[in-house]
């Protein structure tokens, strides 16, 4: 991944509204679903609202104080118009809404599932589990920031600006003056509002982040609450999440006192506005220039204007901080995956003993140097190899390239001499499967959770599974057999049973080729003699790489890979290698030392 795409992965590309909303569409065309039809549906509710103002006019001019004296029918058929009105309104509204909110639940969906969909794609697995775990929850919380606006500030805003718009053409209509007298007592408003939205999206831009950081704070020591007792450093946990939540306190303060401040200018140029139509409309009055039913309907008017114009403030920056989430998510959707797989495309091989071979290997996590150094070998059918090296010399590297967990950033991995990228991800899956050192299990029961290897298993299969590892008797000891719930993580059970769980889980899949990680974790003895021994069937027949880290595997391996610093620098059996004085033999060395002590 360059730095380009890590940037786009953290911030979203560099576009503009427009542009966002371009992308947006794209990705998620159901937002736009009939949207033509909701226009006419919001235009419908908007001019509703301007039906009472008008009517008001209409009454007191034309039905009560006509050139004819009061006129009741008049007046009664404008209370039917308002009715009507009121009614339309209220039905266009509803309709609006829904509309809106099923368009944006419709589009939203796509979103997260094309999102969430793309995070497992992407070159996660090169990166920390820190990075991983905040990318999804920053999906989360940003298609949420989205989906808020979607629902209220977007319907919100379309009608506050429609509202607005017509508001001020009928103010036109009736008086220009007047119009204008409104017009003037919002100019302090307008002129401060760009500065006013500026300073409060920049106040909420930062509250978002002390949000995160307090949910750091406070999730960082639930995660690690094993070290944070173990070291006793509850205070300063708890001094942590002091500072940050009073820091996110005083942060929310600021940024609402604006909201305050927009909302008081607004509420003086309403009152203003109101205050300065009836002084001028009075003496508009007197030169017979507007009628009290204009003057009264302006009232209505300058209430349908300043509302929107206050509430618009507020979803302008709501707007913004959308945008910067919808921003972030597409450009996650938008970055490249890294393991693809060819699909129908690719290769189908058939199943049978298997050949690997790395050829002129060398691979670098994300802006990294080399970690693995033209690696290059070839392992035949059948043979039982292990890779040794010091902490950090590749290993797990080497058996994540092999399993195509990554790929090359050089070079190409082989199978059966066929390039691992052009196998389809189904063929690769089933041929070849990585036992890691602590393979997770699921809060489930010991059947479903070896049913991962081969969902469609039957309960007869397992149970051969678990003989033909010689597992039975462990199975039998259980309370509930397969049945038995693991707990989250597989905590009911201990690391040695949960490596057993992890071998049936591979013997299940029936791989040709097995990569295993090694457990370091210690292990009571009896686990331990049975472990060793479903290992040792699980590997007959198979070709099987296993990153060791006890010189008994080292031992019984057909053959030694010796890793340093990203490069293989001797290969060989166990005898071949032990007396050579080389890196291997420094190992061995320190298992023999580890040995004596334990
Ligand atoms: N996700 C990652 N991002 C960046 N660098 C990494 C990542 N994972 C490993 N490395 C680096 O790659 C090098 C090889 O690491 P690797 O995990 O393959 O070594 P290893 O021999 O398996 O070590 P160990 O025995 O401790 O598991 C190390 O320098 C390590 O710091």
């Amino acid at each position: 991944m360059s730095a380009a795409e890590a940037s786009r992965l953290d911030h979203g590309d560099d576009a503009g509204g427009l542009e966002t909303l371009r992308q947006g569409l794209k990705v998620s065309p159901e937002l736009a679903n009939g949207w033509w039809v909701t226009g006419i549906l919001a235009l419908t509710m908007t001019a509703g609202r301007i039906v009472v103002p008008i009517a008001v006019q209409q009454t007191i001019d034309k039905g009560l104080s006509g050139p004819g004296g009061a006129d009741l029918s008049y007046v009664a058929w404008m209370c039917v118009v308002c009715t009507l009105g009121i009614l339309v309104t209220a039905g266009a509204s509803y309709l609006t809404t829904v509309r809106l909110a099923i368009n944006s639940e419709n589009g939203l969906a796509t979103m997260r599932i094309k999102a969430f969909r793309h995070v497992h794609d992407l070159p996660v697995l090169t990166q920390s589990t820190e990075r991983r775990g905040a990318l999804v929850s920053r999906v989360t919380s940003d298609v949420d920031t989205v989906s808020q606006f979607l629902q209220f500030g977007g319907f919100i805003f379309l009608v506050s600006i429609g509202q607005m718009l017509l508001a001020t053409v009928v103010m036109f209509v009736y008086s220009w003056q007047l119009a204008l007298v409104v017009l003037l007592c919002f100019i302090p408003l307008f002129a401060s509002l760009k500065y006013l939205q500026r300073a409060m999206s920049k106040a909420y831009g930062i509250v978002r982040a002390k949000v995160g950081e307090m949910l750091s704070a406070v999730a960082e020591p639930v995660v690690g609450a094993q070290v944070v007792r173990a070291y006793a450093i509850e205070k300063r946990t708890q001094d942590r999440i002091d500072t940050s939540i009073e820091d996110y306190r005083r942060q929310a303060t600021k940024a609402q006192a604006l909201t305050g401040v927009t909302f008081s200018i607004g509420g003086l140029a309403a009152g203003l506005a109101n205050a300065g139509v009836l002084s001028v409309g009075v003496l508009l009055g007197v030169d017979k220039q507007a009628t009290l039913g204009e003057l009264l309907a302006f009232m209505f008017l300058v209430a349908l204007f300043s509302d929107p114009v206050q509430i618009a403030t507020q979803v302008l920056t709501d707007a913004q901080s959308a945008f910067a989430g919808w921003r972030r998510v597409l450009g996650v959707i938008a970055t490249p995956a890294d393991v693809v797989d060819p699909g129908e495309s690719g290769v189908k091989q058939p199943r049978g003993p298997i050949t690997v071979e790395f050829a002129d290997v060398d691979f670098a996590y994300p802006e990294g140097d080399l970690v693995l150094r033209d690696v290059g070998v070839r392992i035949e059918p059948h043979r039982r190899v292990a890779v040794v090296g010091e902490t950090g010399s590749g290993k797990t590297t080497f058996a994540k390239l092999l399993t195509r967990l990554m790929d090359p950033t050089s070079g190409s991995v082989l199978l059966d001499d066929v390039d691992a990228r052009e196998i389809s991800f189904e063929s690769l899956r089933e041929r070849v499967v990585m036992v890691p050192q602590d393979g997770y299990l699921f809060d489930a029961s010991l059947a479903e959770n070896v049913r991962f290897g081969r969902p469609e298993v039957t309960d007869a299969e397992l149970l051969t599974a678990f003989e033909s590892l010689g597992l039975t008797d462990w199975l039998e000891s259980l309370p509930d057999g397969l049945d038995s719930p693991v707990g989250q993580r597989g905590e009911s059970l201990s690391a040695g049973e949960r490596q057993l769980v992890a071998l049936v889980r591979a013997n299940i899949a029936d791989p040709d080729l097995l990569v295993l990680d090694e457990a370091t974790s210690a292990v009571d003895p009896g686990t331990e003699v049975r472990v060793n021994a479903a290992l040792e069937r699980l590997m007959a027949g198979r070709t099987s790489v296993t990153i060791a880290h006890r010189l008994s595997t080292a031992e019984a391996a057909d053959e030694v890979l010796v890793f340093d610093n990203g490069e293989i620098v001797e290969r060989g059996a166990h005898a071949e290698l032990v007396g050579a004085g080389g890196v291997y033999e420094r190992l061995h060395d320190s298992w023999i030392a580890q040995r004596s002590v334990a």
